[in-house]
């Protein structure tokens, strides 16, 4: 059985003093990580190292990037490198978020650099895909998210593939208070096995993680995850309280 990956993703938001205190919110909220939970916060750049200090003592709660390059270094102003992510204790990576893809020109092709890049340096990507309600209103949507998950992988081998995460987030519900509904994700998500079991295998594709994100909050958060291919989620909004994110990983520790 996979365990569920309860994943935080802050954007831009927590500089160093607010990441400590969220940090201290979510650990003194008195919440017992469920053993079959994997929780992870993606805190911005100049917090990790701030994160990675207040995490110390919290071995169950993991640390992760919103974006790396995939050169080791040079002359690439404002980007930072897998070595300096690790360097702060990071053990995933945000890949291809959508705001990325559509504000900072991230295409297919760069998304497949990083995440050869992250994978041959021991950092676990978080592969961001998903439509635009325009493509899901052209009936697209499955095309287009089949497309970004084999332009990620390619050169992705198969025993690396095991430390891949998929997150399924149309752009629809990313901050919109829409969310798709449980059928629509639970169709994605196996499409998106589908595409992983005929590019690996279908072992190789059960044990990876496939995320929904788009406005998932406490409320919504039981009939997600409650899909077969569910794996867990990515939370923008509700993961920057600490209440609402400890009580989704409570929800997820009843489900799994
Ligand atoms: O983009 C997201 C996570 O990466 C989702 O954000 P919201 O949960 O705020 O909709």
């Amino acid at each position: 059985m996979r365990n569920l990956l309860v994943a935080g993703n802050w954007k831009m938001n927590c500089g160093p003093g607010e990441t400590a205190a969220l940090l201290q919110g979510i650990k003194n909220s008195g919440v017992t990580i469920p053993d079959n939970v994997d929780v992870l916060v993606c805190p911005p750049t100049i917090s990790l190292k701030t994160a990675s200090e207040e995490l110390q003592e919290a071995e169950d709660i993991a640390l992760g990037g919103q974006n790396v390059h995939s050169e080791d270094n040079g002359a690439y102003t404002g980007e930072v490198s897998t070595k300096m992510l690790k360097e702060v204790n990071c053990e995933y990576v945000i890949l291809g978020h959508s705001e990325r893809r559509q504000y900072f020109g991230e295409t297919d092709k760069t998304v497949n650099a990083k995440t050869v890049k992250a994978l041959e340096d021991e950092l676990r990507p978080v592969i961001c895909v998903g439509e635009s309600l325009k493509q899901r209103k052209a009936n697209e949507h499955k095309l287009v998210v089949r497309k970004q998950v084999e332009a990620a992988l390619i050169g992705v081998e198969e025993q690396q593939a095991e430390q891949l995460v998929i997150a399924y987030e149309p752009i629809w519900a990313i901050g919109t208070g829409e969310t798709a509904t449980p059928d629509q994700a639970q169709e994605m998500h196996a499409m998106i096995r589908e595409v992983l079991a005929d590019l690996y295998s279908q072992d190789t594709a059960d044990s990876i993680q496939i995320l929904y994100g788009g406005s998932m909050k406490p409320h919504n958060a039981e009939e997600l995850l409650s899909q077969s291919d569910v794996d867990g989620g990515l939370i923008g909004g509700a993961s920057l309280k600490a209440d609402s994110f400890t009580d989704i990983i409570k929800i997820a520790g009843n489900l799994s």
